[in-house]
């Protein structure tokens, strides 16, 4: 008896540790799948790295390291894995010794500037990485006239920007930033507001323009209930009804319908001011207009005058034009208005991706591999 016991310990006890074995081999092999971040990088660079001296790489412009507008630190040793990182103070400095080396710019938050001057004085310059979706401040057809790609990074945006428009709209209908200025102000003696807020579920969002961040934003209210109405120039039907959204063929449409209004566009010629006086006055009094993508899609003082006489009920923007507004901005003085300072991007995972996509970019193109993300002029 005590004989068969121990077997079947012995046996429970193999069981459990191929088990263990099984899950460890299955964890691990799922988390190296999802770990598609700097890591890859760095351990296929550093196969490389025993053939590769650094002088080989190529060089890639970038405005500075640090600072609002640089290459963050923490992507500095990621970049210089694959490139001569060359900052434009160092290019300023010793222009003729380092022009020929530059193959790629690093543009991040529009800097540096991608001017005549520099495309002139750059002869071996392949590509411009944006690090971000929109390049309306890059001048394509400049660009693209000497012979240099143009690319950007619309996956690694999506979820944070997606993100924000959620935020916005929430904190705009429930009235977040009101309610929070209440809680904190050492004048509160008692909690007493004589305001509501309204629902966004179940209520209707009208989304501009369809892409990547468009979608993810509709897969994000599909769970909060909305019924979900949008535009785009392509009309995207697969998407549609993953999400259940309507099409609506004509912005004046979807403007009449929406609760609330979420602008989702690239900002082109075409979308300059899209939504102005006469749009603004097809909305509902009680809609509110979020606005996650470029400032200038919107006729801010048309805005200001629809939210000064309650044509529309309020406004939340991540973007304005310019950035910021100035102080005496009829846009600020507003209460019915909440303001971001374009931070639909501004996480430590979407800006590491960004860089990673940027990256994945330019290296296409350097190798003469299919380019992932290629802007081309209109
Ligand atoms: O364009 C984008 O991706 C964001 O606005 C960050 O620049």
């Amino acid at each position: 008896m005590l004989r068969v016991k121990a077997i079947c310990l012995a046996r429970c006890v193999h069981l459990a540790a191929s088990w263990g074995k099984l899950a460890d081999k299955y964890l691990s092999k799922r988390t190296k799948k999802s770990r598609t971040s700097l890591l890859n990088y760095r351990t296929s660079r550093n196969n490389n790295s025993k053939i590769m001296e650094r002088k080989e790489l190529p060089g890639i412009l970038v405005s500075e390291i640090g600072g609002p507008f640089g290459v963050l630190e923490s992507h500095v040793e990621f970049l210089k894995m694959h490139f001569n990182l060359i900052t434009m103070k160092e290019f300023q400095k010793s222009k003729e010794e380092l022009r020929e080396k530059i193959k790629s710019v690093f543009v991040f938050e529009g800097r540096p500037l991608v001017d005549r001057e520099l495309l002139e004085s750059l002869p071996d310059l392949r590509v411009i990485g944006n690090s971000g979706v929109g390049v309306n401040h890059l001048d394509l057809k400049l660009i693209s006239s000497f012979g240099v790609k143009i690319t950007n990074t619309p996956h690694a945006v999506s979820d944070s920007t997606a993100d924000i428009g959620m935020a916005l709209m929430l904190a705009s209908a429930r009235r977040l930033v009101e309610g929070c200025d209440i809680a904190m102000s050492p004048q509160t003696k008692h909690f007493c507001v004589d305001w509501l807020g309204v629902e966004v579920t179940r209520a209707t969002l009208g989304i501009i323009g369809m892409g990547n961040i468009g979608y993810k934003v509709a897969k994000r209210a599909k769970a909060f209930d909305m019924n979900i109405l949008y535009h785009n120039r392509n009309r995207r039907k697969e998407e549609e009804q993953v999400v259940g959204a309507t099409y609506c063929k004509t912005i004046e449409e979807l403007l009449q319908r929406s609760d609330f209004v979420m602008l989702v566009v690239n900002l082109t010629s075409e979308t300059h001011k899209l939504i102005g006086k006469k749009e603004l006055g097809l909305m509902k009094p009680t809609a509110i207009l979020i606005n996650i993508c470029r400032g200038a899609v919107v006729d801010q003082d048309a805005l200001a005058e629809a939210l000064q006489n309650g044509i529309i009920k309020a406004a939340a923007l991540d973007v304005t034009d310019p950035e910021p507004l100035p102080r005496d901005h009829q846009l600020l003085q507003l209460k019915n208005v909440i303001i971001t300072p374009h931070i639909g991007t501004a996480t430590v995972q979407a800006l590491r991706m960004m860089t990673e996509e940027a990256v994945e970019n330019i290296l296409a193109v350097l190798n003469d591999r299919p380019i992932p993300s290629e802007v081309y002029p209109n």
